[in-house]
Formats: structure tokens, C-alpha cells, sequence
């Protein structure tokens, strides 16, 4: 039988090598834009019915969406979910707001594993003066209570949370500082390991956009920061 002959592949000349393209460093660069911002971190919005969390999404698509839609604040109560995703220059962010009325948030714990952070969105017109010992509705402690088995939750260990004290154009609402001493503070007294979990209490109106802008700005920061821990998506 005749021995099969090797082919060896000769390499072009230099002269023959086809040349870059004229547009090839601006389209390089393109790439590389193109790559950094491939990545996609996910926000689960939570907190109880009625404290804003439609509503600071309707706020968040209008200030980031290149369509600036108008927002929508005729909200109804949420049974599903709301999902939308915003471009930022270095990542996309995923928003998922879903519905905080009491029979739904069992439903909460299936978007811990895939969420980069959380934002807990607080109605700070609905929670007495802000001090548990006065709490005569009852919703200061329901929302202590919600977020402490939001933060106990495997799942959601040194995953980075924002608590937003929303409805601040309101005038008879409690003062962050209030919040973040009178409940915050007192939920990460009871937290394992709090230490390693990054964490902010800011003021915000989802009906003004007051804070919004910051309250992205601070998720952006901090998905980024706890990357090791919580590798984004690839996109
Ligand atoms: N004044 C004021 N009202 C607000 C603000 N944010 C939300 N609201 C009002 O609060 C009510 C509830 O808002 P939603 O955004 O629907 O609340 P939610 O947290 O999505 O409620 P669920 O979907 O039931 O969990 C609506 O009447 C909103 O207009 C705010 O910053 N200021
Ligand atoms: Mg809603």
C-alpha cells in the first residue's frame, strides 16, 4: 500500500499576509467596549406590599433606559414579576421586582441564588415613629421580621443589601437615621457573620427620583466588588 504523503502547512510570505484593515484599532477598541460590557449582575427588589418597589423600578427604567420611558406610577399591587434590564458603561443590570404581599414571598427564595445584591425597599411612612417599643401598626416588626429571614437565608449569605427608605417626599415619614438605628441596625445585631456583608440604608422617593440615581450607583459599586464571591453572567 503507497505510505500516505504529509502535507506541511507553508506559511504566507510576509507580503502575502492580508493586510489590517484600515477601521482595525477602532474596531479592536470596539471589542474590547464590546467585552467589558458583556457582563450581567441581577437585583432583586423585595420588601413588603406596598412599600415601592414597582415604583422605584417605573423610577429606574425612565432614568436609565435609552428610551427614557415615561414611568408608570398608576402601580398595582405585583403578582408576578417585573423584569427589565439597564445599561450602565461597565455592566447590565437586571431589575426583578417582584410582588411583597405576605403569600408571595415564599416565592422570594427562588431568585436568592441567581441575585448579585438585594434592594429592601422600606415604606417609612408606614412603620409608627420608627422605634419598635412604639410600633402599634405592627409593620415595623413585620418588616424586621422579613428582612431577618431575607438575611438568614443561605442562599443570600455576603450577598450585598441596600435598604432603601423610600417615600421620603412624604412629610410624615420616619428619618433614615431612624431607620437605620431603630431597625437596620438591630437586624445585623442578630446576623451571623453581618461583618462580611456590605451594606447601606439610603433615603430615597421613588415618586420624585430623589437618591435613585445613588441607589443604582451603589448597587453598581458593590455587585462589582463581591465578584469573587458572586461571579456575573456572561453576555
Ligand atoms: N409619596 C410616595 N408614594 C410612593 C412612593 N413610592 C411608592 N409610592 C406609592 O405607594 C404605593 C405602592 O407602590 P408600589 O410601587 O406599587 O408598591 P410595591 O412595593 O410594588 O407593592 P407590591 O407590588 O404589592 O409588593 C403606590 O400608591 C405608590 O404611588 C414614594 O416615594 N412617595
Ligand atoms: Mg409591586
Amino acid at each position: 500500500m503507497p505510505r500516505a504523503k504529509k502535507v506541511r502547512a507553508i506559511p504566507l510570505p510576509a507580503p502575502f499576509a492580508p493586510p489590517l484593515p484600515a477601521f482595525a484599532s477602532a474596531d479592536r477598541h470596539h471589542c474590547q467596549l464590546k467585552l467589558t460590557r458583556s457582563v450581567e449582575y441581577s437585583v432583586l427588589l423585595l420588601g413588603l406590599d406596598n412599600a415601592g418597589k414597582t415604583t422605584f423600578h417605573e423610577q429606574v427604567k425612565s432614568l436609565f433606559l435609552p428610551t427614557s420611558p415615561a414611568p408608570n406610577f398608576k402601580t398595582v399591587p405585583t403578582v408576578g414579576q417585573n423584569v427589565s434590564t439597564i445599561t450602565l458603561p461597565d455592566m447590565y443590570l437586571k431589575m426583578w421586582d417582584v410582588g411583597g404581599q405576605h403569600s408571595l414571598r415564599k416565592l422570594w427564595q427562588s431568585y436568592y441564588t441567581s441575585c448579585h445584591a438585594i434592594v429592601f425597599i422600606i415604606d417609612s411612612t408606614d412603620i409608627g415613629d420608627g422605634n419598635l417599643e412604639h410600633d402599634n401598626s405592627g409593620r415595623l416588626e413585620e418588616c424586621r421580621l422579613v428582612l431577618e429571614d431575607v438575611l438568614t437565608h443561605s442562599e443570600t449569605e455576603g450577598v450585598p443589601l441596600l435598604v432603601l427608605a423610600n417615600k421620603q417626599d412624604r412629610e410624615d415619614c420616619v428619618e433614615v437615621v431612624r431607620i437605620k438605628e431603630g431597625l437596620v441596625k438591630r437586624v445585623f445585631e442578630g446576623e451571623k457573620g453581618s461583618s462580611i456583608r456590605d451594606s447601606r440604608v439610603l433615603p430615597v422617593s421613588a415618586l420624585t427620583g430623589t437618591g435613585v440615581k445613588e441607589a443604582v450607583e451603589w448597587v453598581r459599586t458593590r455587585v462589582k466588588w463581591n465578584k469573587e464571591g458572586r461571579p456575573p453572567v456572561m453576555r
